[in-house]
């Protein structure tokens, strides 16, 4: 299962606790390749540029799709890539976790780790990612579920009803065991 959206849309939240609640992998495609690279995404920006950060994202997304049972939660601009959006549709459930411009500006404002947000108009540049980019995440999702107001508890149980009608099966994690 992959979930793909844009910065602050609470994909490394919900992926996280779904994870847990399904007993199954969790990995955050931005930390797999901090760790695949040993250094963290800003200092990826800044030597190589974001066309290799992109070729990075590419190898990982690829990698990580093919991996068995995995929740995935994809960096912001995955879909970004057809080559990409064709592994992530192809391989997988695909939820788009959607999320307003205001809501994506406030759960990101204090964070300094997005590098395309370092800028002195970050609610413009995720405008215009947005207008680019919520086509994109709506061709590649199998499911959409907006996560403005709405507590990501809350919202791993909604997910959770809507996977069973693709029958994703639900393991009890070890520790919910008796
Ligand atoms: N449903 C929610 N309600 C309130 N806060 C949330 C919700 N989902 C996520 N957050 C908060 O928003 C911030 C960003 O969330 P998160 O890092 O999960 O987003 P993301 O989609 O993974 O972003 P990125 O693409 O940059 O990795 C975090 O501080 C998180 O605690
Ligand atoms: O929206 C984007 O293009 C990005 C989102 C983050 O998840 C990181 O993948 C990186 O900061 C780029
Ligand atoms: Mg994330």
């Amino acid at each position: 299962m992959f979930l793909v959206g844009p910065m602050g849309a609470g994909k490394t939240t919900i992926g996280k606790l779904l994870a847990k609640q399904l007993g199954r992998p969790f990995v955050d495609s931005d930390w797999y390749i901090e760790s695949q690279t040993g250094a963290d995404i800003a200092w990826i920006f800044a030597k190589e540029g974001e066309a290799g950060f992109r070729e990075r994202e590419t190898r990982a997304i690829d990698e990580l799709t093919q991996q068995p049972q995995i929740i995935l939660a994809t960096g912001g601009g995955a879909v970004m890539c057809a080559e990409n959006r064709a592994f992530l549709k192809q391989r997988g459930i695909v939820v788009y976790l959607n999320a307003a411009v205001d809501v994506q500006l406030a759960r990101t404002a204090k964070d300094k780790s997005r590098p395309l947000l370092q800028q002195p108009n970050p609610r413009k540049i995720l405008q215009d990612l947005y207008s680019t980019r919520d086509p994109l995440y709506r061709q590649v999702a199998h499911i959409i579920m907006p996560t403005g107001h709405t507590y990501p508890r809350h919202m791993v149980n909604q997910l959770l009803q809507q996977l069973q009608s693709f029958g994703l099966s639900t393991v009890i994690a070890p520790e919910h065991k008796s």
